[in-house]
Protein backbone atom coordinates (compact mmCIF):
# COMPACT_ATOMS: atom_id res chain seq x y z
CA UNK A 1 0.00 0.00 0.00
CA UNK A 2 1.00 3.45 -1.08
CA UNK A 3 2.45 5.48 2.04
CA UNK A 4 0.61 8.40 3.27
CA UNK A 5 1.52 11.79 3.27
CA UNK A 6 3.23 13.01 6.98
CA UNK A 7 0.37 15.98 7.03
CA UNK A 8 2.85 17.41 10.17
CA UNK A 9 5.97 17.65 7.28
CA UNK A 10 3.64 19.88 4.82
CA UNK A 11 4.61 23.66 3.73
CA UNK A 12 0.94 24.62 5.33
CA UNK A 13 1.81 22.55 8.67
CA UNK A 14 5.55 24.24 9.64
CA UNK A 15 3.72 27.80 8.28
CA UNK A 16 0.55 26.96 10.82
CA UNK A 17 3.17 26.14 13.91
CA UNK A 18 5.33 29.23 13.00
CA UNK A 19 2.26 31.62 13.05
CA UNK A 20 1.12 29.59 16.28
CA UNK A 21 4.71 30.74 18.17
CA UNK A 22 3.70 34.22 17.79
CA UNK A 23 0.11 34.20 18.15
CA UNK A 24 -1.28 36.53 20.37
CA UNK A 25 -5.68 36.27 20.19
CA UNK A 26 -6.40 39.58 20.04
CA UNK A 27 -10.24 39.72 19.06
CA UNK A 28 -10.70 43.01 20.84
CA UNK A 29 -7.82 44.25 18.72
CA UNK A 30 -8.74 42.99 15.43
CA UNK A 31 -12.17 44.48 15.07
CA UNK A 32 -11.08 47.33 16.56
CA UNK A 33 -8.07 47.72 13.26
CA UNK A 34 -10.09 45.74 10.57
CA UNK A 35 -13.97 47.11 10.67
CA UNK A 36 -14.32 44.67 7.85
CA UNK A 37 -13.69 41.83 9.70
CA UNK A 38 -17.13 40.42 10.52
CA UNK A 39 -17.93 41.33 6.69
CA UNK A 40 -15.44 39.27 5.35
CA UNK A 41 -15.53 36.62 7.61
CA UNK A 42 -19.50 35.96 7.65
CA UNK A 43 -19.85 33.45 4.46
CA UNK A 44 -23.10 31.74 3.03
CA UNK A 45 -23.80 28.00 2.35
CA UNK A 46 -27.16 27.64 1.29
CA UNK A 47 -29.39 29.14 3.52
CA UNK A 48 -26.91 29.20 6.66
CA UNK A 49 -25.20 32.71 7.42
CA UNK A 50 -21.93 31.54 8.87
CA UNK A 51 -19.72 34.32 11.08
CA UNK A 52 -16.50 32.75 11.42
CA UNK A 53 -15.43 35.88 12.91
CA UNK A 54 -15.19 35.61 16.41
CA UNK A 55 -12.41 32.30 15.52
CA UNK A 56 -8.82 32.80 16.51
CA UNK A 57 -7.95 33.90 13.12
CA UNK A 58 -6.15 36.36 10.40
CA UNK A 59 -5.47 36.56 6.90
CA UNK A 60 -2.13 34.68 7.68
CA UNK A 61 -3.78 31.78 9.43
CA UNK A 62 -6.57 31.63 6.97
CA UNK A 63 -3.68 31.75 4.19
CA UNK A 64 -2.02 28.69 5.39
CA UNK A 65 -5.08 26.92 6.11
CA UNK A 66 -6.48 27.13 2.96
CA UNK A 67 -2.45 26.21 1.61
CA UNK A 68 -2.81 23.15 3.76
CA UNK A 69 -5.98 21.75 2.14
CA UNK A 70 -4.35 22.01 -1.11
CA UNK A 71 -1.21 20.24 0.45
CA UNK A 72 -3.40 17.43 1.49
CA UNK A 73 -5.03 17.30 -1.82
CA UNK A 74 -8.52 18.17 0.30
CA UNK A 75 -10.21 18.38 -3.61
CA UNK A 76 -9.28 15.57 -4.75
CA UNK A 77 -9.96 13.30 -1.92
CA UNK A 78 -13.70 15.21 -1.93
CA UNK A 79 -13.95 14.61 -5.59
CA UNK A 80 -13.04 10.92 -5.39
CA UNK A 81 -15.92 10.72 -2.38
CA UNK A 82 -18.77 12.74 -4.72
CA UNK A 83 -17.72 10.19 -7.44
CA UNK A 84 -17.79 6.89 -5.33
CA UNK A 85 -14.34 5.52 -5.51
CA UNK A 86 -13.83 3.33 -2.18
CA UNK A 87 -12.25 5.41 -0.35
CA UNK A 88 -13.48 3.31 2.98
CA UNK A 89 -10.32 1.03 2.47
CA UNK A 90 -10.43 -1.21 5.17
CA UNK A 91 -14.10 -2.16 4.33
CA UNK A 92 -13.40 -1.80 0.65
CA UNK A 93 -16.29 0.36 -0.01
CA UNK A 94 -17.66 3.40 -1.64
CA UNK A 95 -18.68 6.27 0.55
CA UNK A 96 -21.84 7.99 -0.83
CA UNK A 97 -24.55 9.68 1.09
CA UNK A 98 -24.20 12.29 -1.01
CA UNK A 99 -25.84 10.40 -3.78
CA UNK A 100 -28.92 9.80 -1.39
CA UNK A 101 -29.83 13.39 -1.90
CA UNK A 102 -29.29 14.31 -5.51
CA UNK A 103 -32.12 14.76 -7.60
CA UNK A 104 -34.15 12.67 -9.54
CA UNK A 105 -33.13 12.60 -12.99
CA UNK A 106 -29.39 12.87 -11.93
CA UNK A 107 -26.87 9.81 -12.93
CA UNK A 108 -23.95 8.51 -10.76
CA UNK A 109 -23.14 4.96 -12.17
CA UNK A 110 -20.55 3.53 -9.76
CA UNK A 111 -19.24 -0.27 -9.99
CA UNK A 112 -21.83 -0.79 -13.01
CA UNK A 113 -24.97 0.82 -11.11
CA UNK A 114 -26.85 4.12 -11.59
CA UNK A 115 -27.11 4.33 -7.75
CA UNK A 116 -29.30 8.13 -8.29
CA UNK A 117 -32.12 5.63 -9.82
CA UNK A 118 -31.63 3.38 -7.35
CA UNK A 119 -31.88 6.02 -4.14
CA UNK A 120 -35.12 7.22 -5.83
CA UNK A 121 -36.87 3.92 -6.37
CA UNK A 122 -36.25 3.27 -2.74
CA UNK A 123 -37.52 6.90 -1.73
CA UNK A 124 -41.09 5.96 -3.72
CA UNK A 125 -41.73 2.80 -2.17
CA UNK A 126 -40.51 4.61 1.39
CA UNK A 127 -42.75 7.38 0.33
CA UNK A 128 -45.92 5.31 -0.75
CA UNK A 129 -45.45 3.22 2.19
CA UNK A 130 -45.53 6.42 4.52
CA UNK A 131 -48.40 8.37 2.34
CA UNK A 132 -50.70 4.99 3.31
CA UNK A 133 -49.72 4.95 6.97
CA UNK A 134 -50.92 8.81 7.34
CA UNK A 135 -53.59 8.73 5.49
CA UNK A 136 -55.34 5.72 7.26
CA UNK A 137 -55.01 3.49 4.23
CA UNK A 138 -52.58 1.19 6.27
CA UNK A 139 -54.89 -0.31 9.11
CA UNK A 140 -53.25 -2.75 11.60
CA UNK A 141 -54.92 -6.62 12.63
CA UNK A 142 -58.20 -5.37 13.44
CA UNK A 143 -58.78 -2.42 10.65
CA UNK A 144 -58.11 0.36 12.98
CA UNK A 145 -55.55 2.85 11.60
CA UNK A 146 -51.94 3.12 13.43
CA UNK A 147 -51.42 6.40 15.53
CA UNK A 148 -48.27 5.21 17.16
CA UNK A 149 -44.72 4.33 14.81
CA UNK A 150 -42.33 2.81 17.35
CA UNK A 151 -38.44 2.95 15.54
CA UNK A 152 -36.13 0.14 16.77
CA UNK A 153 -32.69 1.18 16.26
CA UNK A 154 -29.25 2.39 17.59
CA UNK A 155 -26.44 4.36 16.60
CA UNK A 156 -26.50 5.87 12.92
CA UNK A 157 -30.37 3.73 13.06
CA UNK A 158 -31.80 5.55 15.95
CA UNK A 159 -29.79 9.12 16.44
CA UNK A 160 -30.47 10.35 12.75
CA UNK A 161 -34.13 9.33 13.26
CA UNK A 162 -34.54 11.26 16.91
CA UNK A 163 -32.29 13.89 16.01
CA UNK A 164 -34.58 14.83 13.20
CA UNK A 165 -37.73 13.75 14.93
CA UNK A 166 -37.29 16.38 17.50
CA UNK A 167 -35.65 18.53 15.28
CA UNK A 168 -39.11 19.34 13.17
CA UNK A 169 -41.67 18.43 15.58
CA UNK A 170 -44.06 21.29 14.01
CA UNK A 171 -44.04 19.31 10.91
CA UNK A 172 -44.95 16.25 12.56
CA UNK A 173 -48.74 16.17 11.35
CA UNK A 174 -48.48 12.26 11.22
CA UNK A 175 -48.48 9.34 13.88
CA UNK A 176 -46.18 9.78 16.84
CA UNK A 177 -43.06 8.42 16.29
CA UNK A 178 -40.76 6.88 19.50
CA UNK A 179 -37.81 5.70 19.47
CA UNK A 180 -36.35 2.09 21.34
CA UNK A 181 -32.48 2.08 21.23
CA UNK A 182 -31.40 0.77 24.56
CA UNK A 183 -30.99 -2.69 24.87
CA UNK A 184 -31.87 -2.05 28.69
CA UNK A 185 -35.25 -3.41 28.98
CA UNK A 186 -36.38 -0.28 30.45
CA UNK A 187 -36.22 1.32 27.32
CA UNK A 188 -38.64 -0.88 25.04
CA UNK A 189 -40.64 -1.25 28.43
CA UNK A 190 -41.21 3.11 29.00
CA UNK A 191 -41.86 3.32 24.98
CA UNK A 192 -44.51 0.56 24.89
CA UNK A 193 -46.36 0.44 28.08
CA UNK A 194 -49.15 2.87 27.24
CA UNK A 195 -49.51 1.31 23.83
CA UNK A 196 -52.42 -0.36 22.10
CA UNK A 197 -51.01 -2.91 20.09
CA UNK A 198 -53.50 -3.17 17.58
CA UNK A 199 -52.66 0.89 16.70
CA UNK A 200 -48.58 0.12 16.89
CA UNK A 201 -46.33 -0.19 13.66
CA UNK A 202 -42.85 -0.84 14.81
CA UNK A 203 -39.98 -0.01 12.16
CA UNK A 204 -36.76 -1.85 12.71
CA UNK A 205 -33.78 -0.16 11.45
CA UNK A 206 -30.57 -2.11 11.15
CA UNK A 207 -28.12 -1.85 8.68
CA UNK A 208 -26.36 -5.43 8.86
CA UNK A 209 -29.77 -6.71 10.72
CA UNK A 210 -27.56 -8.28 13.29
CA UNK A 211 -26.89 -5.78 16.16
CA UNK A 212 -27.46 -7.58 19.48
CA UNK A 213 -29.13 -4.38 20.68
CA UNK A 214 -31.81 -3.89 17.82
CA UNK A 215 -32.29 -8.00 17.19
CA UNK A 216 -32.90 -8.28 20.64
CA UNK A 217 -35.37 -5.17 21.08
CA UNK A 218 -37.02 -6.25 18.02
CA UNK A 219 -37.77 -9.73 19.56
CA UNK A 220 -39.03 -8.16 22.65
CA UNK A 221 -41.28 -6.08 20.90
CA UNK A 222 -42.55 -9.18 19.01
CA UNK A 223 -43.25 -10.91 21.81
CA UNK A 224 -45.01 -7.67 23.77
CA UNK A 225 -47.15 -7.02 20.74
CA UNK A 226 -48.49 -10.99 20.44
CA UNK A 227 -49.03 -10.80 23.80
CA UNK A 228 -51.24 -8.17 23.87
CA UNK A 229 -53.27 -9.43 20.82
CA UNK A 230 -53.48 -12.60 22.79
CA UNK A 231 -54.70 -10.37 25.69
CA UNK A 232 -57.35 -8.70 23.30
CA UNK A 233 -58.32 -12.19 22.02
CA UNK A 234 -57.57 -11.24 18.59
CA UNK A 235 -55.75 -13.87 16.24
CA UNK A 236 -51.82 -13.56 15.53
CA UNK A 237 -52.72 -14.57 11.36
CA UNK A 238 -51.01 -12.27 9.35
CA UNK A 239 -50.82 -9.83 12.18
CA UNK A 240 -46.78 -9.39 11.83
CA UNK A 241 -46.78 -8.25 8.20
CA UNK A 242 -49.38 -5.51 9.21
CA UNK A 243 -47.41 -4.32 12.31
CA UNK A 244 -43.55 -4.82 11.57
CA UNK A 245 -41.69 -3.43 8.76
CA UNK A 246 -37.89 -2.57 8.62
CA UNK A 247 -34.83 -0.70 7.32
CA UNK A 248 -32.37 -2.84 6.22
CA UNK A 249 -29.17 -3.57 3.72
CA UNK A 250 -29.45 -7.39 4.95
CA UNK A 251 -33.21 -7.77 3.23
CA UNK A 252 -32.71 -12.54 3.47
CA UNK A 253 -32.10 -11.21 7.10
CA UNK A 254 -35.40 -9.01 7.38
CA UNK A 255 -37.28 -11.94 5.76
CA UNK A 256 -35.90 -14.82 8.24
CA UNK A 257 -37.32 -12.35 11.27
CA UNK A 258 -40.56 -13.07 9.81
CA UNK A 259 -41.00 -9.32 8.30
CA UNK A 260 -42.71 -9.47 5.06
CA UNK A 261 -40.32 -8.39 2.19
CA UNK A 262 -42.99 -5.89 1.26
CA UNK A 263 -42.02 -3.90 4.15
CA UNK A 264 -38.56 -3.68 3.93
CA UNK A 265 -36.59 -0.60 2.66
CA UNK A 266 -33.01 -1.06 1.40
CA UNK A 267 -30.15 0.68 1.15
CA UNK A 268 -26.62 0.10 0.39
CA UNK A 269 -23.76 -0.94 1.90
CA UNK A 270 -21.92 2.27 0.36
CA UNK A 271 -24.07 4.17 3.06
CA UNK A 272 -22.72 4.58 6.56
CA UNK A 273 -24.98 4.08 9.84
CA UNK A 274 -24.07 7.69 10.83
CA UNK A 275 -24.63 9.12 7.43
CA UNK A 276 -27.78 7.18 6.79
CA UNK A 277 -30.97 9.32 8.17
CA UNK A 278 -31.45 10.41 4.65
CA UNK A 279 -31.62 7.17 3.52
CA UNK A 280 -34.70 4.78 4.18
CA UNK A 281 -33.30 4.85 7.91
CA UNK A 282 -35.11 8.16 7.83
CA UNK A 283 -38.33 5.96 6.89
CA UNK A 284 -40.02 7.12 10.12
CA UNK A 285 -39.44 10.57 10.23
CA UNK A 286 -40.96 10.58 6.79
CA UNK A 287 -44.07 8.74 8.46
CA UNK A 288 -44.28 11.59 10.96
CA UNK A 289 -43.36 14.90 8.60
CA UNK A 290 -44.62 13.86 5.10
CA UNK A 291 -42.70 12.63 1.94
CA UNK A 292 -43.13 16.30 0.80
CA UNK A 293 -41.33 17.21 3.58
CA UNK A 294 -38.65 14.84 3.55
CA UNK A 295 -37.93 16.22 -0.06
CA UNK A 296 -37.09 19.47 1.05
CA UNK A 297 -34.85 17.72 4.14
CA UNK A 298 -32.68 15.83 1.18
CA UNK A 299 -32.96 19.45 -0.83
CA UNK A 300 -30.93 20.69 1.90
CA UNK A 301 -28.46 18.23 2.28
CA UNK A 302 -27.83 18.46 -1.64
CA UNK A 303 -27.29 22.22 -1.54
CA UNK A 304 -24.37 22.06 1.08
CA UNK A 305 -22.78 19.18 -0.76
CA UNK A 306 -23.43 21.33 -4.31
CA UNK A 307 -21.35 24.21 -2.22
CA UNK A 308 -18.75 21.63 -1.03
CA UNK A 309 -18.12 20.64 -4.11
CA UNK A 310 -17.91 23.81 -5.54
CA UNK A 311 -17.02 26.67 -3.48
CA UNK A 312 -13.50 27.85 -3.24
CA UNK A 313 -11.89 26.90 -0.17
CA UNK A 314 -11.48 30.51 1.17
CA UNK A 315 -16.03 30.54 0.97
CA UNK A 316 -16.36 26.91 1.91
CA UNK A 317 -18.24 26.88 5.12
CA UNK A 318 -17.42 23.35 5.69
CA UNK A 319 -13.83 22.99 4.71
CA UNK A 320 -13.19 26.51 6.94
CA UNK A 321 -14.77 25.46 9.67
CA UNK A 322 -13.14 21.25 9.35
CA UNK A 323 -9.71 23.17 8.56
CA UNK A 324 -10.51 25.87 11.96
CA UNK A 325 -11.07 22.65 13.89
CA UNK A 326 -7.63 21.04 12.74
CA UNK A 327 -5.87 24.69 14.00
CA UNK A 328 -7.61 23.99 17.32
CA UNK A 329 -7.41 20.45 18.12
CA UNK A 330 -3.02 20.47 16.75
CA UNK A 331 -2.06 23.80 17.67
CA UNK A 332 -3.90 24.88 20.51
CA UNK A 333 -4.65 21.69 21.81
CA UNK A 334 -8.27 21.99 22.19
CA UNK A 335 -9.42 18.28 23.21
CA UNK A 336 -13.07 19.18 22.71
CA UNK A 337 -15.40 21.79 20.84
CA UNK A 338 -18.87 22.50 21.75
CA UNK A 339 -22.59 22.72 19.66
CA UNK A 340 -25.09 25.15 21.24
CA UNK A 341 -28.13 24.91 19.71
CA UNK A 342 -30.04 28.28 20.28
CA UNK A 343 -33.42 26.28 19.57
CA UNK A 344 -34.92 23.84 21.75
CA UNK A 345 -35.58 21.68 19.14
CA UNK A 346 -32.25 20.92 18.01
CA UNK A 347 -32.01 19.43 21.58
CA UNK A 348 -30.65 16.29 20.02
CA UNK A 349 -28.06 17.66 17.68
CA UNK A 350 -25.28 17.07 19.97
CA UNK A 351 -25.74 13.82 20.69
CA UNK A 352 -26.29 12.97 16.67
CA UNK A 353 -22.87 14.91 16.03
CA UNK A 354 -21.12 12.69 18.88
CA UNK A 355 -21.56 9.51 16.79
CA UNK A 356 -21.10 11.68 13.29
CA UNK A 357 -18.01 13.11 14.59
CA UNK A 358 -16.25 10.89 17.08
CA UNK A 359 -16.92 7.53 15.23
CA UNK A 360 -15.99 9.09 12.05
CA UNK A 361 -12.36 10.74 13.32
CA UNK A 362 -11.77 9.07 16.36
CA UNK A 363 -8.53 7.09 14.87
CA UNK A 364 -5.06 6.26 15.96
CA UNK A 365 -4.13 5.00 12.78
CA UNK A 366 -4.00 6.61 9.02
CA UNK A 367 -5.49 5.05 5.97
CA UNK A 368 -2.62 3.13 5.12
CA UNK A 369 -2.72 1.63 8.87
CA UNK A 370 0.46 3.49 10.14
CA UNK A 371 0.01 5.49 13.16
CA UNK A 372 -1.53 9.04 13.00
CA UNK A 373 1.24 11.92 12.90
CA UNK A 374 -0.67 14.19 15.18
CA UNK A 375 -4.00 14.47 17.48
CA UNK A 376 -7.03 13.48 15.71
CA UNK A 377 -10.67 13.79 16.60
CA UNK A 378 -11.80 16.16 19.25
CA UNK A 379 -14.85 15.16 21.89
CA UNK A 380 -18.18 16.77 20.50
CA UNK A 381 -20.59 17.90 22.51
CA UNK A 382 -23.15 20.27 23.68
CA UNK A 383 -26.44 21.01 25.46
CA UNK A 384 -29.09 24.04 24.02
CA UNK A 385 -28.62 27.40 25.39
CA UNK A 386 -29.45 28.62 27.54
CA UNK A 387 -29.80 25.32 29.71
CA UNK A 388 -26.03 24.92 28.97
CA UNK A 389 -25.47 28.95 30.38
CA UNK A 390 -26.88 27.98 33.65
CA UNK A 391 -24.54 24.71 33.74
CA UNK A 392 -21.56 23.99 32.19
CA UNK A 393 -20.34 27.87 30.42
CA UNK A 394 -18.45 29.08 33.67
CA UNK A 395 -15.48 26.43 32.20
CA UNK A 396 -16.10 27.53 28.55
CA UNK A 397 -15.79 31.10 29.45
CA UNK A 398 -13.19 31.54 32.22
CA UNK A 399 -11.71 27.69 32.45
CA UNK A 400 -8.45 26.49 31.82
CA UNK A 401 -9.01 24.70 28.31
CA UNK A 402 -9.61 26.31 25.21
CA UNK A 403 -13.33 24.90 23.68
CA UNK A 404 -14.25 26.49 20.41
CA UNK A 405 -17.91 26.40 20.36
CA UNK A 406 -20.06 26.94 17.57
CA UNK A 407 -23.64 28.61 18.08
CA UNK A 408 -26.75 27.81 16.05
CA UNK A 409 -30.06 29.91 16.04
CA UNK A 410 -32.88 30.87 13.50
CA UNK A 411 -34.22 33.92 13.51
CA UNK A 412 -37.72 33.03 13.12
CA UNK A 413 -39.01 30.68 15.56
CA UNK A 414 -41.45 28.00 15.77
CA UNK A 415 -43.61 29.54 18.37
CA UNK A 416 -43.72 33.32 18.66
CA UNK A 417 -44.86 33.57 22.21
CA UNK A 418 -44.88 36.91 24.34
CA UNK A 419 -44.13 36.93 27.79
CA UNK A 420 -46.48 40.95 28.32
CA UNK A 421 -44.69 43.00 25.50
CA UNK A 422 -41.33 41.05 25.50
CA UNK A 423 -41.06 38.67 22.28
CA UNK A 424 -39.04 35.64 23.92
CA UNK A 425 -37.20 34.27 20.53
CA UNK A 426 -35.38 37.86 21.06
CA UNK A 427 -35.19 37.22 24.81
CA UNK A 428 -33.68 34.26 23.66
CA UNK A 429 -31.67 35.23 20.81
CA UNK A 430 -30.35 38.37 23.28
CA UNK A 431 -28.52 35.30 25.33
CA UNK A 432 -26.57 33.58 22.19
CA UNK A 433 -25.41 37.14 20.47
CA UNK A 434 -24.50 38.07 24.82
CA UNK A 435 -22.52 34.85 24.95
CA UNK A 436 -20.47 34.91 21.94
CA UNK A 437 -19.80 38.77 22.52
CA UNK A 438 -18.36 37.80 26.31
CA UNK A 439 -16.23 34.44 24.76
CA UNK A 440 -14.51 36.92 22.58
CA UNK A 441 -13.93 40.34 24.05
CA UNK A 442 -14.35 39.22 27.88
CA UNK A 443 -13.94 41.64 30.59
CA UNK A 444 -10.37 43.16 31.52
CA UNK A 445 -9.59 44.09 35.25
CA UNK A 446 -9.75 47.63 34.15
CA UNK A 447 -14.02 47.02 33.38
CA UNK A 448 -13.66 45.32 36.30
CA UNK A 449 -12.83 47.98 38.70
CA UNK A 450 -15.24 50.71 36.70
CA UNK A 451 -18.05 48.42 38.26
CA UNK A 452 -16.54 49.37 41.74
CA UNK A 453 -15.71 45.54 42.45
CA UNK A 454 -13.70 44.99 45.80
CA UNK A 455 -9.74 44.26 44.51
CA UNK A 456 -9.94 41.23 46.29
CA UNK A 457 -12.47 39.95 43.92
CA UNK A 458 -11.14 41.78 40.51
CA UNK A 459 -9.43 38.26 39.32
CA UNK A 460 -12.70 36.20 39.67
CA UNK A 461 -14.66 38.33 37.98
CA UNK A 462 -12.22 38.89 35.10
CA UNK A 463 -12.82 37.13 31.49
CA UNK A 464 -10.34 36.42 29.20
CA UNK A 465 -11.86 36.78 26.13
CA UNK A 466 -10.50 35.07 22.72
CA UNK A 467 -12.72 32.13 23.33
CA UNK A 468 -13.29 31.16 19.88
CA UNK A 469 -16.99 30.50 18.27
CA UNK A 470 -18.61 30.59 15.55
CA UNK A 471 -22.07 31.44 14.79
CA UNK A 472 -24.66 29.68 12.43
CA UNK A 473 -27.93 31.34 11.42
CA UNK A 474 -30.53 30.69 9.10
CA UNK A 475 -34.29 31.93 8.11
CA UNK A 476 -35.99 28.80 10.27
CA UNK A 477 -35.67 26.20 11.62
CA UNK A 478 -37.37 23.90 8.19
CA UNK A 479 -36.63 20.56 7.17
CA UNK A 480 -34.46 22.04 4.52
CA UNK A 481 -31.82 23.85 6.92
CA UNK A 482 -31.94 20.71 9.03
CA UNK A 483 -30.55 19.04 6.09
CA UNK A 484 -28.20 21.48 5.47
CA UNK A 485 -26.78 21.25 9.24
CA UNK A 486 -26.18 17.72 8.93
CA UNK A 487 -24.50 17.77 5.63
CA UNK A 488 -22.71 20.95 6.81
CA UNK A 489 -20.97 18.74 9.67
CA UNK A 490 -21.02 15.94 7.75
CA UNK A 491 -18.24 17.68 5.20
CA UNK A 492 -16.35 19.59 8.47
CA UNK A 493 -15.83 15.94 9.47
CA UNK A 494 -14.79 14.58 6.20
CA UNK A 495 -12.38 17.80 5.75
CA UNK A 496 -10.58 16.89 9.45
CA UNK A 497 -10.21 13.32 8.26
CA UNK A 498 -8.62 14.23 5.20
CA UNK A 499 -6.64 16.35 6.98
CA UNK A 500 -5.47 14.02 9.17
CA UNK A 501 -5.03 11.11 6.55
CA UNK A 502 -7.94 8.69 8.40
CA UNK A 503 -10.59 6.62 6.96
CA UNK A 504 -13.58 8.21 8.34
CA UNK A 505 -15.57 5.59 7.65
CA UNK A 506 -15.05 2.87 9.21
CA UNK A 507 -15.44 1.86 13.01
CA UNK A 508 -13.73 -1.10 14.09
CA UNK A 509 -13.15 0.51 17.81
CA UNK A 510 -16.74 -0.74 18.43
CA UNK A 511 -16.41 -4.19 17.34
CA UNK A 512 -14.09 -5.58 20.27
CA UNK A 513 -16.73 -4.30 23.39
CA UNK A 514 -19.42 -6.42 21.41
CA UNK A 515 -17.59 -9.61 21.23
CA UNK A 516 -16.42 -9.62 24.99
CA UNK A 517 -19.80 -9.22 25.43
CA UNK A 518 -21.13 -12.08 23.74
CA UNK A 519 -17.96 -13.52 26.01
CA UNK A 520 -19.14 -12.54 29.16
CA UNK A 521 -22.50 -13.58 29.61
CA UNK A 522 -22.17 -17.16 30.05
CA UNK A 523 -20.12 -15.79 33.28
CA UNK A 524 -23.22 -13.90 34.51
CA UNK A 525 -25.74 -16.67 33.54
CA UNK A 526 -23.64 -19.18 36.10
CA UNK A 527 -20.82 -20.96 34.27
CA UNK A 528 -18.14 -21.51 36.32
CA UNK A 529 -15.42 -21.78 34.07
CA UNK A 530 -16.36 -18.97 31.63
CA UNK A 531 -16.26 -17.05 35.11
CA UNK A 532 -13.01 -18.25 35.78
CA UNK A 533 -11.44 -17.18 32.97
CA UNK A 534 -12.63 -13.44 33.49
CA UNK A 535 -9.90 -11.00 34.73
CA UNK A 536 -10.35 -10.28 38.51
CA UNK A 537 -12.18 -6.79 38.27
CA UNK A 538 -14.57 -8.47 35.67
CA UNK A 539 -14.86 -11.62 38.16
CA UNK A 540 -15.39 -9.43 40.67
CA UNK A 541 -18.21 -7.10 39.31
CA UNK A 542 -19.87 -9.97 37.76
CA UNK A 543 -19.90 -11.83 41.35
CA UNK A 544 -21.20 -8.63 42.94
CA UNK A 545 -23.77 -8.49 40.37
CA UNK A 546 -24.41 -12.54 41.01
CA UNK A 547 -24.53 -12.02 45.04
CA UNK A 548 -26.74 -8.89 44.96
CA UNK A 549 -29.66 -9.40 41.85
CA UNK A 550 -33.43 -9.12 43.56
O1 LIG B 1 -27.63 -0.24 11.78
P1 LIG B 1 -26.91 -1.31 12.53
O2 LIG B 1 -26.24 -2.29 11.62
O3 LIG B 1 -27.83 -2.01 13.51
O4 LIG B 1 -25.74 -0.65 13.35
C1 LIG B 1 -26.01 0.30 14.34
C2 LIG B 1 -24.78 1.06 14.71
O5 LIG B 1 -23.79 0.19 15.19
C3 LIG B 1 -22.50 0.63 14.74
O6 LIG B 1 -22.06 -0.26 13.77
C4 LIG B 1 -21.53 0.68 15.87
O7 LIG B 1 -21.55 -0.51 16.57
C5 LIG B 1 -22.75 1.99 14.14
O8 LIG B 1 -21.79 2.37 13.23
C6 LIG B 1 -24.11 1.81 13.59
O9 LIG B 1 -24.73 3.04 13.30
Amino acid sequence: MRSMTNVTATDAWHKLADLKDGFRPDLRGWFAADPDRAKDLTLTAGDLHVDLSKNLLNEAVLGALVELADEVGLAAKRDAMLAGEHINTTEDRAVLHTALRRPKGDSLVVDGVDVVADVHATLEQVYAFARKVRSGEWTGVTGETITTVVNIGIGGSDLGPVMVYEALKPYADGPEVRFVSNIDPTDVHEKTRDLDPTRTLFIVASKTFTTLETMTNARMARDWFLAGLADAGVAADGAIAKHFAAVSTALDLVEEFGIDPANAFGFWNWVGGRYSVDSAVGTAVVVAIGPENFADFLDGFHQIDEHFASAPWRENVPALMGLLNVWYVNFFKASTHAVLPYAQYLHRFAAYLQQLTMESNGKGVKADGSPVDTETGEVFWGEPGTNGQHAFYQLIHQGTQLIPADFIAVATPAHPIKDGDVDVHELFLANFFAQTKALAFGKTAAEVREDGVAEDLVSAKVFPGNRPTTSIMAPALTPSVVGQLIALYEHITFTQGVVWGINSFDQWGVELGKVLAKQIVPAITGDASALADQDPSTRGLIEYYRAHRA
